[in-house]
């Protein structure tokens, strides 16, 4: 499917605030893909379907992580949390998206994960901090941004598990290790 297809199917499935986001996610990722050296397109493309599933049911999200191996604990957690996996699920099987690079931004743009690669950071961070975002800290963020992928993960994943924290909610393991992994590579 071209391009343009692809963005009117994907605007079909969500709000207009929310296209707004996509809008401003792939717009920023495109930008820091050009800054950090990842690949522009790539990241273009990923951002297009990070949130693709995020409208669905619960229901269906659920089910797609159940029928298809995807990582069961994440059930147990926020289901925020479902639709970057069932995204890239989707991205996959109905979108013929067979490049793993794109697949695993799509899928780990919400928890992150140990090992993050370029795009993976790219995409997450765009998401964190396209134009539309308005959260307390995301001046900072777009700060840090400037000069370090890594500094600014990390502060949009302290943000979002101060958020849980406040919350009193559970928080998905991935993301403390991810945050780990990240501190770990600004002090190499
Ligand atoms: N590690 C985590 N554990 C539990 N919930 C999480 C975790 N990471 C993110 N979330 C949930 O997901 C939300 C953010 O998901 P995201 O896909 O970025 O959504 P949005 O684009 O609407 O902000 C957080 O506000 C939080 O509720």
């Amino acid at each position: 499917m071209n391009r343009e297809r692809l963005i009117a199917a994907v605007q079909q499935q969500m709000p207009e605030r929310r296209w707004l986001h996509t809008l401003g996610v792939m717009e920023t990722s495109v930008v820091l893909a050009k800054r950090f050296g990842a690949d522009p397109v790539k990241a273009d493309l990923a951002a297009i379907l990070h949130d693709y599933c995020k409208y669905w049911p619960v229901q269906d999200q659920a089910n797609i992580i159940r029928a298809n191996q995807l990582p069961q604990d994440l059930l147990d957690y926020d289901k925020e949390l479902w639709h970057s996996h069932a995204g890239a699920y989707i991205a996959k099987t109905e979108f013929g998206i067979d490049d793993e690079e794109i697949l695993d931004a799509i899928r780990y743009h919400t928890s992150g994960r140990e090992g993050m690669t370029l795009l993976d950071k790219v995409v997450c961070l765009a998401d964190y901090m396209e134009p539309g975002r308005d959260f307390p800290g995301v001046h900072n963020i777009r700060e840090i941004a400037e000069h370090s992928l890594e500094k600014a993960l990390i502060a949009g994943f302290d943000s979002t598990i101060s958020f849980l924290l406040s919350k009193g909610k559970r928080i998905y393991p991935l993301t403390i290790l991810t945050r780990n992994d990240l501190l770990k590579q600004i002090q190499d």
